[in-house]
């Protein structure tokens, strides 16, 4: 996975229900253009989407699973069980909120790694925070994603990517650092990787056209 994707570009393709392209078979097809278009791998939500995209693309997979749970705010992997989900459609990684947020039933973040490791799969810690990205580390986790800056109630909340969480996790640590949350533009992308991103995710800026055209429409009212 890691060779793989070293310097490349990684597209996300999630489509949750409330989503107009809600479907495997499309997060199949928005895969395949990303292939077309280049990227090296893909990052995707669920059973159902990993096991269409992989089918359709052959290219690595960081998986996860979103799920809401009454009580915490964790959603990306909260638990085992959603590891174990994930384990049925055999990614390439998964990935998980490694924030310091409470996880449904007590579950810890340690465990959790652990168990994917056990499994011989790697682990991407999803961030927020520099004392995060650290704290992952320490428990193991192969690399990490700037994923969750801006999504969690103490990390700064800003329209485009964290480069500043980047650039401290990337000087600071050995293990890959991935540029992941709005990346919007391919300056976006070349600037990141300046900054020592071991890859970039891009994810709403391709596949989710109902964002892209609300910034036109955006652009059009404002100015009128
Ligand atoms: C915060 C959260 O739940 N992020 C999710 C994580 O998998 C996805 O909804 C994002 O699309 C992905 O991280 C890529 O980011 P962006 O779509 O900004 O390029």
């Amino acid at each position: 996975m890691f060779d793989n994707v070293k310097g490349k570009l990684i597209v996300s393709c999630q489509a949750l229900e409330d989503e107009p392209l809600h479907s495997p078979f499309i997060m199949s097809k928005m895969a395949l253009a990303a292939k077309e278009g280049g990227a090296a791998g893909i990052r995707a939500n669920g059973a159902e989407d990993i096991r269409a995209i992989k089918a359709e693309t052959g290219l690595p997979v960081i998986g996860i699973v979103k799920r809401d749970y009454e009580g915490s705010e964790v959603y990306i992997t909260p638990t085992k069980k959603e590891i174990d989900e994930l384990l049925g459609v055999k990614p390439d990684m998964i990935a998980l909120d490694a924030t310091g947020r409470v996880r449904p039933n007590g579950e810890q973040l340690s465990g959790l790694i652990g168990y994917v490791h056990e499994k011989g799969l790697p682990v991407m810690a999803d961030i927020s925070t520099y004392e995060e990205g650290l704290h992952a580390a320490e428990l193991g986790a192969d690399c990490l994603s700037t994923t969750l800056s801006g999504y969690t109630p103490y990390s700064p909340k800003q329209e485009g990517p964290d480069f500043e969480l980047l650039r401290k996790l990337s000087e600071t640590l050995t293990i890959p650092v991935f540029a992941e949350g709005r990346i919007n533009t391919p300056m976006d992308a070349q600037k990141a990787f300046g900054l020592g991103a071991f890859a970039v995710v891009v994810g709403s800026a391709i596949t989710r056209p109902q964002l892209i055209t609300r910034k036109f429409v955006d652009a059009i009212m404002v100015q009128k």
